[in-house]
């Protein structure tokens, strides 16, 4: 058995980044970048009044002022300004040449319908200045970010109507054992409906990959060696669930061999998902073999798949971890695991326990704000300790 954190070290010492597409820009959105966005110019691009006003000299604020002509956001000023003169001026619009401040329009009066005198004495340029923003070919965006709505701003306003990204994983997905039957189906005597294989799919959607659903294999070898065989040939991660603990028919592990899956390790030191097994293909494949118990396969995607597809993608493979502090005092027996409990937030933020009976108890996630580590070695925490929380 390792530790946690070995696995991960291991899952990610064999992750291979994907290749790069193009993409246009809504299909962009949660995407991570492969390209670094350069700017093809100055922004602004030229002077630009912040508010809407009169453009003058600063010397002449205090004084009588002209107005020669008004300048709209896209239009260019045709008026130079002198001594004791001024142009209206709409937000976003050119200053004029000549003008250095901008008056906001209710800090004026108008006098007769040709002059304008400012009512206040405050001294405010009220210009953005050209390239104050982003010089032409400074690099605005490097690749690695995840693609947000504010991003996409970026890419449009510097001319991007396309981006390169990283290509998405095909994760399969093959859910072992005889007692499951399909969502739809009544199950029978001694039989359970399959819920592990479309929590991987929306986990698999939710990490930014492409599913590939392959269904419910039978508990025998030989149907186990050509479901695993069929799933690879056209996957990047290849995801099993069940069949890898100890059971007589628990043979994930020795048939994912025969297939000429090379197994890095196959039971970690976390609960739950003690028995997780993981392995690559000589073409740089991942195998995940998940624990067949619902909360136990939901906790390892999340702890080390989203991980891995996330670093293939480009992106930060760790996800983000807050210190909260523990309403309430926690006690377990047994500390030979790092263990993930499901908890609740309070309305002030602090971490109470879910109700949770264990990794086969699948009505507890739903109902968790997220899950709490308690480090192997440790038995008590007190309320008030700060505890690593990881959203779900
Ligand atoms: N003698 C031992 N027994 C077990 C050990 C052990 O160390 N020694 N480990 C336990 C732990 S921890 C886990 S976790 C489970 C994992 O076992 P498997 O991965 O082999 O899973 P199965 O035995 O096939 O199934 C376990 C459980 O989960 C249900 N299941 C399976 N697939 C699905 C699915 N797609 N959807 C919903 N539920 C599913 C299955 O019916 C079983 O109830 O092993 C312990 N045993
Ligand atoms: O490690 Mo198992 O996933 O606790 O039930």
């Amino acid at each position: 058995m390792i530790t946690f954190d070995s696995a991960f070290d291991i899952v990610l010492s064999y992750v291979k980044p994907l290749t790069a597409e193009v993409v246009d820009l809504y299909s962009a959105l949660g995407r991570v970048l492969a390209e670094p966005i350069v700017s093809d110019m100055d922004m602004p691009p030229f002077d630009k009044s912040a508010v809407d006003g009169y453009a003058c000299r600063k010397s002449d604020m205090a004084n009588l002022l002209e107005v020669l002509e008004v300048i709209a956001a896209g239009q260019v000023p045709t008026k130079n300004i002198g001594e004791n003169q001024c142009t209206k001026i709409m937000t976003g619009a050119m200053l004029p040449v000549g003008a250095d401040c901008v008056l906001m329009v209710e800090d004026t009066e108008q006098v007769g319908c040709k002059h304008i005198k400012y009512k206040s004495t405050s001294v405010k340029n009220n210009i953005c200045l050209l390239g104050e923003d982003v010089r032409e070919k400074d690099v605005v965006i490097t690749p690695g970010v995840v693609i947000q709505p504010q991003h996409i701003a970026v890419f449009a306003a510097l001319g991007y109507a396309q981006v390169k990204v990283f290509r998405k994983p095909v994760v399969a997905i093959l859910s072992t054992g005889d007692e499951l039957v399909e969502p739809s189906q009544k199950p029978g005597v001694g039989q359970i409906r399959n819920s592990n294989g479309h929590q991987l799919v929306a986990q698999v959607i939710r990490a930014g990959g492409i599913p590939n659903y392959m269904g419910i294999v039978e508990d025998t070898e030989r149907a186990t060696f050509d479901a695993i065989k069929k799933a690879l040939e056209s996957s990047d991660i290849l995801l099993l669930t069940g069949g890898v603990s100890m059971g007589d028919f628990d043979f994930v592990p020795s048939v994912l061999i025969r297939c000429g899956v090379e197994l890095l390790f196959d039971s970690v030191a976390v609960q739950p998902g003690k028995p997780t097994t993981f392995g690559k293909t000589d073409q740089g494949k991942l195998v995940f073999g998940l624990p067949g118990n619902p909360v136990s396969s939901f906790t390892q995607f999340e702890l080390l798949v989203r991980p891995a597809m996330h670093s293939m993608m480009g992106g930060l493979a760790k996800l983000s971890v807050e210190k909260r502090t523990l309403a309430v005092d926690y006690h377990r027996k047994r500390t030979d695991r790092l263990a993930f409990i499901p908890i609740v937030l309070t309305e002030s933020g602090e971490v109470n326990l879910a109700e949770y009976h264990g990794s086969a108890h699948i009505f507890s996630l739903p109902n968790a704000h997220g899950i709490m580590a308690v480090p192997l070695g440790v038995s008590d925490l007190k309320k008030g300790d700060k505890v690593d929380v990881r959203s779900i």
